[in-house]
């Protein structure tokens, strides 16, 4: 039996003599790699932290020292220590451990975050609160050098130093963000990591001056010159003038140099930031080798690395890619920017085809759409591509920056609606309702990868403010790409198919394929149900819904997106508005809670987005049938 079988919690981790360590890791590694062979997830960046975790587990007292990691999605092996090893192969899956931490799941999940660059504010807000209530234990936040390109780190780092936070922050530094790390911060760390492994303080290099010859009068001579010889020698200048005391680098996989590291730091007071080095997919040379692929990988073959492709269409994404290359290969106004999601967002090609008309902006959503703005404030037409759930970052600089401004800004929001693995902190669902209310938004979504193309073009070409146009994680419908584009007329819904007893207006391609199977459901019942492809959700086809109201047909909408204030809201608001609330309305949504991890088709079943239970309802309601009791179930369809 190995050292991993046996380790319920971190006094397992704590009672294993030193030398039984580097087995220990090759134990976690073996399993990680076989088990997310299975079940996908983030192999990489966990391979990247296992020494580390080790480490901290060894050297802190979880849960009354405080472990907060910044995003999660590295927290795997600290859930194999913390006693959650034998679900491991429920990772992500409905019902089982979820990918990123969980305060349900462990006392020990301190901290719960998918979206990056949180863990410093809410350690401090910890610290703070310790100290108020004059508790004890240490809190240590754990942060990638990915995450601290986002600004939201430097709020906290700047109030870190202001109050002298007594907080260790552990800086994992393995050069990536998802794709190789980008921007200053990242080169002022490759400095720090090229300078060599010491752990010197700001007052040994001060002792150090004293000792060169003419050192007093050196150090005497005017604090300026001192400064500047301090930057030159003194690591990590850019926390230490924040009165962050700087360590490091330190070898994170030498369990040696970590144990001195840890030793040292944790018995400092005030601020204090460790410098780890690790390698990101340490231990799996597949995953060493192309670390931007196995950070978020699905299934793939152990032996090789090879992932295991599912037959089918290809992506929502690269399809964008693919027409945003098409367009812009005409129009030179047309530039990209992506905060850190280049390869997730598909845009490789792009990068490839147009190097000079890519922005990668970091983990800088808020920054990137303002970067849009101004672009387009001056004459350019930028594409701002973002995952709906990272777009929540910057909805003030959509508002103040791009629309207030009418600013001529394509906002491409790709993982829009649910989007499976990654649970409650990415499904794309909450756009629809933010964005609708906006004055001098545009809002569509196609009904395929065609569609989208002329949806795309539509967009470049629109120049009466921000154009904001979603598409879902995953495969596209399998229909061709038309030769040529054609403008959609904004506002212009579709109708898919006639109906005399109800019209359901869909959103997306998911509920599209939902609307076809419920209106063949009903009309085995003898209820004839047309269907829309609404594809503005703002402005609403008012004329059509008009159209209905003035015929009495109900109609029904369908959204992949939260119910509460999305395109059924917008609906019926519009007929309210109208004076024509007379006809029946039904709005089918996710319900008004946070929908967890599983597969996509799972959580519809979930939010009854499902036909069945739809065909069901809307055949009870409209012949009066009493509703099936499983219909009227509380939270499920969107209530
Ligand atoms: C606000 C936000 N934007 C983008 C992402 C997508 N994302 C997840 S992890 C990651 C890279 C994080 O890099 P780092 O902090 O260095 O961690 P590593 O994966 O290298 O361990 C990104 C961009 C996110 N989770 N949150
Ligand atoms: C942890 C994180 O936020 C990203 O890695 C995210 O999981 C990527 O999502 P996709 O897999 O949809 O690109
Ligand atoms: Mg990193």
């Amino acid at each position: 039996m190995g050292y991993l079988e046996k380790i319920q919690g971190p006094d397992d981790v704590r009672a294993l003599p030193l030398e039984a360590l580097p087995e220990l890791a090759r134990e976690i590694r073996e399993r990680l790699i076989h088990v997310v062979a299975r079940t996908g997830g983030h192999l990489a960046p966990n391979l990247g932290v296992v020494e580390l975790t080790i480490m901290l587990h060894r050297h802190f007292r979880s849960p009354e020292d405080k472990l907060v990691w910044d995003v999660g999605h590295q927290g795997y092996v600290h859930k194999m220590l913390t006693g959650r090893n034998d679900r491991l192969p429920t990772l992500r899956q409905y019902g089982g451990l979820s990918g990123f931490l969980k305060r349900a799941e462990s006392e020990h999940d301190i901290w719960e975050a998918g979206h990056t660059s949180t863990s410093l504010s809410a350690a401090l807000g910890m610290v703070v609160a310790r100290d108020l209530q004059g508790e004890k234990g240490k809190v240590v936040a754990i942060i990638g050098d990915g995450a601290l390109t986002a600004g939201m780190a430097y709020e906290a780092l700047n109030q870190i130093g202001h109050l002298r936070a007594d907080l260790l922050i552990i800086l994992n530094d393995n050069e990536m963000s998802i794709s190789p790390n980008v921007g200053a911060i990242s080169h002022y760390l490759t400095k720090l990591r090229t300078h060599g492994g010491y752990l010197r303080t700001k007052e040994e290099i001060e002792q150090l001056l004293l000792r060169l010859p003419q050192g007093k009068r050196l150090t005497r001579v005017a604090e300026r010159v001192k400064e500047s010889l301090k930057a030159l020698l003194v690591p990590g200048v850019l926390f230490e003038e924040m009165g962050i005391r700087y360590f490091g680098p330190v070898n994170g996989h030498d369990f040696t140099a970590l144990d001195e590291a840890l030793q040292q730091v944790k018995k400092l007071r005030g601020p204090v930031l460790l410098h780890v080095v690790t390698k990101k997919g340490k231990g799996y040379p597949a995953a060493e080798k192309d670390a931007d692929t196995f950070h978020g990988i699905g299934p793939y073959k152990v032996e090789s690395g090879e992932p295991i492709r599912r037959v089918g269409p290809p992506s929502f994404a690269s399809f964008f890619t693919r027409h945003l290359i098409r367009l812009a290969e005409r129009d030179p106004r047309i530039v990209a920017i992506t905060p850190a999601m280049i390869t997730g967002s598909g845009l490789k090609p792009f990068l490839e085809r147009f190097p000079d008309r890519l922005f990668d902006v970091g983990i800088a959503e808020q920054h990137a759409v303002t970067f849009a703005a101004g672009l387009a404030n001056a004459g350019m037409k930028p594409v701002a591509v973002i995952y709906s759930t990272f777009l929540q970052r910057a909805y003030d600089q959509v508002v103040h920056d791009v629309a207030v401004q009418r600013q001529n800004v394509v906002l491409a929001i790709d993982r829009a609606g649910l989007v499976g693995g990654d649970g409650e902190t990415h499904h794309g669902v909450f756009d629809i309702a933010f964005l609708r209310t906006l004055p001098n938004m545009v809002l569509a979504m196609p009904k395929d990868e065609n569609e989208l193309g002329h949806l795309l073009y539509t967009a470049v070409r629109y120049d009466g403010g921000p154009f904001a146009l979603r598409y879902p994680r995953g495969e596209g419908v399998g229909v061709p790409l038309d030769e040529e584009y054609r403008e959609i007329p904004i506002g212009s819904w579709e109708v898919l198919r006639e109906g005399r007893d109800l019209m359901l207006l869909a959103v997306g391609p998911n509920m599209i394929a939902l609307g076809e199977k419920v209106a063949q459901l009903l009309a085995r019942r003898g209820l004839s149900a047309g269907l829309v492809n609404a594809r503005f959700i703002k402005p609403l086809d008012r004329e059509m819904l008009a159209e209905f109201a003035a015929k009495r047909i109900p109609v029904a909408t369908l959204e992949e997106a939260s119910a509460q204030g999305g395109f059924g809201s917008a609906v019926l608001e519009a007929l309210a508005e109208a004076g024509q609330l007379g006809i029946f309305v039904r709005a089918f949504g996710l319900p008004d809670r946070f929908i967890p991890h599983g597969s996509v088709s799972d959580l519809l079943r979930d939010a009854g987005l499902v036909p069945e239970r739809i065909a069901d309802e809307l055949y009870a309601r409209l012949r009066g049938d009493a509703l099936a009791p499983s219909v009227r179930e509380e939270g499920g369809i969107g209530s």
